[in-house]
């Protein structure tokens, strides 16, 4: 039986983007204290309607009521496109998530889609220029190696479904989103009201790998707002300034925890795979995109073996696991 979860309130700055081009410096300030600390904030008066969020949700309720069969016809690919179901093995967990996802890039889209994600896109330029003046490079100097333009443009749109969860006790533990930290730029994260789940761990040197038996504290539904949090690679970008922080989708087990379907959103920038990546104070050598992404996807694998070997009884190679494009 797992123990009780142990809960502190933390507060999750809420960032207006009003008046965004004469508040910059001020914006750019408080985006810079919540990424310094808690290594996650909440933006308001973005610019995104309410009406075309639930639209793009409307979209992923469609797409995951069809026929298991009809969604296999798309299925995941190493370049992180395409649906995927109870395939996402967590090094935090050693065990598969209890969702399905289906993941989508710029390019050939369903115009929808695509349009949804240029206005994410659209917002997340914005809150690069703040991180950008925050460290001191140019204006431009993150929005220039995310380039959704490009053909070997990495950002992703993921539409999630988590599975309703029994209540029986039967001691199984369903991880939805088994605890991690985002190893991209930064994630947009739409929520839905009443679908509880996100839960934060901040503070990565304090806290005991994979933050499990650690503090939590849940990010709740708001309207209007949008989450977004540091990923691994913006942490290393800003000589570990800015926080990458752990979150999780809790496996519901507890009294008050919500055991019911949910549909989240997540936009994942991911940069280039040629953009240097290396902080102003060049604490790390510089790396381009792509050998950042294979460090981590080796980093990966190792903790993940090494989770997998002190589980009993569980092999490696008979577990269909997805490499770190989609580990998010
Ligand atoms: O579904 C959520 O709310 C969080 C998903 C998440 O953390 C991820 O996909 O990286
Ligand atoms: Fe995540």
């Amino acid at each position: 039986m797992a123990s009780k979860t142990k809960y502190v309130e933390r507060e999750i700055p809420q960032i207006s983007l009003h008046d965004f081009e004469h508040r910059i410096d001020d914006i750019s300030a408080e985006m810079c204290a919540a990424a310094e600390s808690v290594g996650f904030f909440a933006v308001k008066d973005h610019g995104l309607s309410e009406d075309e969020v639930q639209s793009m949700f409307s979209v992923s309720e469609s797409f995951f009521s069809l026929p298991d069969t009809t969604k296999a016809t798309v299925p995941w690919s190493p370049q992180n496109v395409g649906w995927e179901k109870m395939s996402q093995v967590r090094p935090s967990t050693g065990a598969a998530d209890t969702k399905e996802s289906y993941q989508l890039q710029f390019g050939e889209n369903m115009a929808q889609s695509l349009k949804f994600m240029h206005r994410v896109q659209g917002v997340s330029e914005k809150l690069m220029l703040c991180l950008a003046r925050g460290l001191g490079f140019d204006d431009d100097y993150f929005v220039r190696y995310h380039d959704v333009s490009r053909p070997d443009s990495q950002s992703t749109l993921r539409l999630l479904h988590y599975y309703e969860t029994p209540k029986t006790n039967d001691g199984i533990i369903r991880h939805r989103a088994g605890a991690h930290a985002d190893w991209g730029f930064l994630t947009l994260l739409f929520q839905q009201s009443g679908q509880s789940g996100l839960e934060i761990c901040p503070g990565r040197e304090v806290v005991t790998e994979y933050a499990l038996g650690d503090e939590w504290t849940k990010v709740e539904f708001q309207p209007g707002l949008i989450v977004c949090n540091i990923g691994d690679l913006l942490m290393s970008w800003s000589d570990d300034r800015f926080k990458s922080t752990y979150h999780r989708v809790k496996a519901p087990s507890e009294e008050g925890d919500y055991f019911g379907e949910r549909y989240s959103i997540a936009f994942f920038n991911q940069p280039v795979k040629d953009a240097i990546i290396q902080g102003p104070k060049k604490k790390y050598p510089a790396v381009t995109g792509e050998e950042f992404n294979r460090a981590a996807m080796e980093k990966y694998y190792g903790a993940l073996k090494e989770k997998l070997k002190a589980k009993e009884n569980t092999k490696v190679a008979e577990m269909k696991v997805l490499p770190v494009e989609a580990v998010a």
